[in-house]
């Protein structure tokens, strides 16, 4: 095994409300680099595949769950994971599908690499995976904004009606938002505005991205 092989990884945490841009920001940034550094230079992880299984519980418990607590995350899997990166073990993430409400049955395998991006909601609530990460990064959309991207993202893609996503919002989205993930601003390193299409932002972490990975700092 060589240098750059044993070399503790760089965790990058992209948190945010639901819908601030999180996935996007992410994203743009693995799909820009990964022709540059390789399957082995960077991965992406989401703080949703650790959504906590719920295959015991009926549908109509499942849409009463609190998603925007930490509680409905496996965080303690996640931890496990990401020290199993750090000592360089692939791991086997979960898939989780909003449909159903419950994990299935796939796991995608994800090799050690010397970047790791992920993104969540939750992930700076949790104190053991907040010491974890070198960079954190919080994206400060306006609420309002976040709202109505959720509402068409969530019709289009995560099968929900208008009602349903409304009543959530009311009920639990806004609420634990200022409870648990507004406050988590404080821990961030870098705070982005105007969401996933900063270009200035995307640009600085890419030029952050390969500081540590060819010059090692
Ligand atoms: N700056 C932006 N301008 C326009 N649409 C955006 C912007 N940022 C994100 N979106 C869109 O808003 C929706 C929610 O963004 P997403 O990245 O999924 O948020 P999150 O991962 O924080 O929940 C997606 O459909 C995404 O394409
Ligand atoms: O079964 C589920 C699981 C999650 N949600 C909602 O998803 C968001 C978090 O995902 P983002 O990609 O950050 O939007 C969270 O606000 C949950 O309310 C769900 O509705 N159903």
């Amino acid at each position: 095994m060589n240098a750059d092989q044993l070399a503790k990884p760089t965790i990058i945490a992209v948190v945010g409300a639901s819908a601030s841009g999180k996935t996007l920001f992410a994203q743009t940034i693995y799909d820009e680099l990964l022709p540059e550094l390789g399957e082995q230079g960077i991965s992406i992880i989401k703080e949703d595949s650790y959504y906590r299984a719920q295959d015991d519980l009926p549908m109509e418990e499942r849409i009463r769950t609190n998603y925007d607590h930490p509680n409905a995350f496996e965080h303690e899997l996640l931890h496990q994971h990401l020290s199993d990166l750090t000592a360089g073990k692939a791991i086997e993430c979960p898939t989780y599908c909003y449909k159903t409400h419950t994990r299935t049955a796939e796991t995608v395998t994800i090799n050690p690499t010397k970047i790791i991006l992920i993104e969540g909601i939750m992930l700076l609530t949790n104190e053991q995976l907040r010491s974890s990460f070198d960079i954190k990064v919080y994206m400060d959309t306006p609420l309002d904004i976040c709202l109505i991207r959720r509402i068409k993202r969530d019709t289009q893609e995560r099968g929900r009606s208008i009602d349903s996503i409304t009543n959530q919002y009311l009920e639990t989205v806004r609420p634990m938002y200022y409870q648990f993930i507004e406050p988590a601003k404080a821990h961030a390193d870098i705070v982005i505005t105007r969401g996933g299409k900063n270009r200035m932002a995307i640009e600085v972490l890419k030029a952050k991205i390969r500081q540590l990975t060819y010059n090692n700092n």
